[in-house]
């Protein structure tokens, strides 16, 4: 069995609880209050930014050169095609500021930033993964079950649900079982630990966004 089919069904009940979340159905009735959706979205562009940083730092330490550019090129999709996103997103909601960094962000930007500097690469691989995974299976789902045809955080959807997204997840998965299979099971098992550790951060940054947590 794969690294990652056996990893997923870890993280199951996770992504059982995420697409159950009132964030999630919200977003997908199109029924999510604008200042929920716009507390993620300014909070969603330090993490992006500080997502392709990390990306960048596990391109320069993989040990395949054709992996370093697969990472090397999620960085700049992060940067470019992620970023694109939330600038239409400020432009439409007139959002001309970020403001700070909150605690579950900041919480998950020193996450995926420790790991991809000082734990092993391929244990940063599987902390990146459910950056990917989780969220072009939660675009998947909202985008087969959509009621609403005039949902304002459509491009959200169609980004995450799209082709294009989907390649680059396919990719990432792939990498992290080629490394996988090289790895003691104790280091597959280190791997899976920073995957289910990623994968909660993923539910309370949505769950965050939704409760408006902040420092104060
Ligand atoms: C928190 C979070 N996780 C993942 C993604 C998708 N790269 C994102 N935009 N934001």
């Amino acid at each position: 069995m794969k690294w990652t089919d056996k990893t997923w069904t870890q993280i199951e009940p996770i992504y059982q609880k995420i697409i159950k979340m009132p964030f999630i159905e919200e977003l997908q009735k199109g029924t999510l209050p604008l200042e929920k959706f716009q507390f993620y979205m300014r909070q969603d562009s330090f993490y992006l930014e500080n997502f392709a940083r990390s990306l960048a730092l596990i391109g320069a330490r993989a040990h395949r050169v054709s992996h370093a550019l697969d990472f090397i090129r999620f960085a700049e999709g992060a940067i470019v095609v992620e970023k694109a996103l939330h600038d239409s997103y400020f432009q439409e909601f007139g959002l001309s500021q970020r403001g700070s960094i909150e605690p579950t962000t900041h919480h998950y930007i020193n996450f995926l930033k420790s790991t991809s500097a000082l734990d092993q690469v391929e244990m940063a691989m599987a902390a990146v993964l459910p950056c990917f995974w989780i969220y072009q299976e939660v675009g998947d789902s909202i985008y087969k079950n959509q009621l609403s045809e005039d949902n304002p955080y459509q491009k959200w959807i169609d980004t995450y649900a799209g082709k294009e997204f989907k390649e680059l997840v396919i990719k990432a998965i792939n990498i992290c079982d080629s490394v996988a299979e090289n790895c003691t099971p104790q280091q597959q098992e280190r791997m899976t630990q920073a995957f289910v550790e990623a994968s909660k951060l993923e539910f309370m940054f949505w769950d965050s966004a939704y409760q408006l947590k902040t420092w104060d």
